[in-house]
């Protein structure tokens, strides 16, 4: 077991604040980037994962399994699981703290298989927060909320710069992208 997985989250966190300015409980959030394999719209493949918060500390989201998404016959491929919660859980973190952060961490307990067809209903939870680091934890339960458990994941995010993604992205698209949000009223807190 990993040491992050003892101890969780670590002694020296502190309760995570959602930003004053985070939706509130009920916002159906939309995709946060058309070309996100996670949310966006046009990726024919992708997840197509809906969230919406639930609290000022949760949010739930909703994926449902297609075949494009098999491992075994019929039944959801662990990895492409792992990224339906790394989506869910930056969701979290990115509408609640509206900080930008990327994933640094992840882990993932596959309690049982999850077939095509089925839809997995996510609670995600702020765990807590220290300096750059935020932890945040979720379970994935099968066609309903209170369905049975099929998933867990808990993720470390850590907050970066927009050159983050400006030095290792694609900058015209960040910049665009960002147009998009300032025009939406949904620009962020961007030097952490
Ligand atoms: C304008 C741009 C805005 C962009 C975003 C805008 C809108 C988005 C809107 C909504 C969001 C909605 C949904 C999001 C959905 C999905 C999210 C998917 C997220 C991803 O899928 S994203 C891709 C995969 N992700 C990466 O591509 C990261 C690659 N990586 C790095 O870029 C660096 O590695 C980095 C930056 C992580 C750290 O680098 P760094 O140099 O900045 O900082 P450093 O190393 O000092 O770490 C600082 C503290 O974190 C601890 N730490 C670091 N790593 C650790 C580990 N693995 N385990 C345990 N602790 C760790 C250190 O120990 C230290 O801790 P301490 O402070 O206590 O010493």
């Amino acid at each position: 077991m990993s040491k992050a997985a003892e101890n969780w989250p670590p002694e020296d966190t502190e309760p995570a604040t959602p930003h004053p300015d985070a939706p509130p409980s009920g916002t159906e959030l939309g995709e946060h980037y058309s070309q996100c394999f996670g949310c966006g719209d046009d990726v024919e493949s992708g997840l197509h994962i809906r969230s919406m918060i639930a609290s000022d500390m949760t949010v739930v989201s909703k994926f449902t399994v297609g075949k494009d998404h098999q491992g075994a016959p019929g039944l959801a491929h662990g990895g492409l699981l792992a990224c339906a919660f790394d989506e869910a859980l930056g969701s979290t973190v990115g509408n609640l703290l509206r900080r930008p952060a990327v994933t640094a961490r992840l882990e993932t307990d596959f309690v049982r298989p999850v077939p095509v067809g089925s839809t997995l209903h996510i609670a995600a939870k702020l765990d807590g927060v220290s300096r750059r680091k935020t932890y945040v934890s979720a379970e994935g339960r099968l066609d309903a909320e209170d369905g049975p458990v099929a998933v867990r994941a808990r993720g470390l995010f850590v907050t970066v710069g927009v050159e983050h993604f400006t030095k290792h992205g694609d900058a015209d698209a960040i910049s665009q992208f960002r147009d998009v949000r300032q025009a939406a009223g949904q620009d962020w807190d961007i030097n952490p």
